[in-house]
């Protein structure tokens, strides 16, 4: 499964990031989409020319995102959502169609905050179509966000819903509402190290920090993975600089991280994270480790040619 969270420090930067919780990576890099590469959309969406970093994939000339941030900040994410998640089976009159595969893509080429993506997203429509033989369409929500909010958009068989994200982390199914609603089974847990109680006679003291987490769940659940994260996102300490908070977000996703052998899926192969990601909008750079490999790995804006018209792919 995957976990996106998004903070904002405090002079106004958003770092977001994910892990991307897999049993076989797609050859994914990290991927830079200059302003004038020419976006032809499936279905006549318009394009308004954004350059966009993240981590993806090309397929017929298209840049396929996992996860990707445009140069004006505004942040989206992909993470599965199977068994919920149903697109139209075609292209809808008086509708903006967009197909699956190229939603995020779509959302940061067009938009700079999350405000307008919502207003606009009353007029879309996402349609379940093959980018490609080889690729099934992915069953997906959305993780969508800035510097003021984030949101999250599920569609499913009675259309879109775009929920307001309080919490500022995502994981997988069931439906955000569920994850929203889950965390008052966890009202009880805070940071705060425990005060000695008497029971009749007995004083009991308590022999550490921690206890008052009593409760949080461990297990790599989609719901548990929620809950780890949006504790971790609401009580960590708010940090200055760029390290420290490139690091606050990879400790965040490390804390609802897979690591082999915990959990198989229905084929019996462990899923596990096959990469963590920080884009930090006060660089504009996009930090990365990968399972094999904790040392963070970087490329920033500057790195890419911006006056081409080219996909460009870090080595
Ligand atoms: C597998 C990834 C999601 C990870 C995740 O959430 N796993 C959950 C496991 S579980 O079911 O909940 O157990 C998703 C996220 C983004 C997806 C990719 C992007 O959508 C881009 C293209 C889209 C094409 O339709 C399919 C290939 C693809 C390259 C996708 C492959 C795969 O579905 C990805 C990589």
């Amino acid at each position: 499964m995957c976990t996106g969270v998004s903070f904002v420090d405090p002079e106004g930067n958003l770092y977001f990031g994910r892990n991307l919780d897999w049993t076989v990576d797609y050859g994914e890099k990290v991927t830079y989409t200059p302003a004038n590469y020419e976006f032809k959309t499936r279905f006549g969406a318009p394009d308004q020319k954004r350059a966009i970093l993240g981590m993806g994939i090309t397929c017929e000339g298209l840049p396929l995102y996992f996860d990707c941030v445009n140069e004006d900040g505004l942040a989206c994410g992909g993470l599965n959502f199977p068994g919920y998640a149903q697109y139209e089976e075609g292209p809808v009159d008086g509708k903006t169609n967009v197909a699956a595969y190229e939603f995020p893509l779509w959302i940061t080429r067009n938009f700079t905050t999350v405000a307008e993506v919502k207003e606009a997203l009353k007029d879309v429509a996402i349609v379940a179509v093959q980018i490609a033989p080889q690729f099934p369409v992915s069953m997906l929500h959305w993780f969508i966000t800035d510097n003021k909010q984030s949101i999250v958009v599920e569609y499913m068989a009675d259309g879109m819903h775009v929920y307001d994200n309080p919490v500022d982390v995502m994981t997988n199914q069931p439906t955000f509402a569920y994850h929203l609603e889950n965390l008052r089974n966890y009202m009880n847990v805070k940071p705060e190290f425990p005060a000695t109680v008497k029971w009749d006679k007995m004083e009991l003291t308590p022999w550490g920090s921690g206890t008052s987490m009593f409760g949080i769940p461990g297990d790599y659940s989609s719901p548990s993975r929620f809950v780890r994260a949006a504790y971790a996102n609401a009580h960590y300490p708010a940090q200055e600089g760029e390290a420290a908070n490139v690091n606050r977000l990879f400790k965040t996703l490390q804390n609802s991280a897979f690591i082999l052998g915990g959990a198989e899926v229905s084929t019996g192969h462990y899923e596990y994270t096959i990469y963590s990601s920080c884009y930090s909008t006060r660089t504009k750079t996009y930090y990365y480790t990968t399972y094999e490999n904790s040392a963070v790995r970087s490329h920033s804006v500057d790195e890419f040619d911006q006056n081409s018209d080219q996909i460009q792919q870090a080595a």
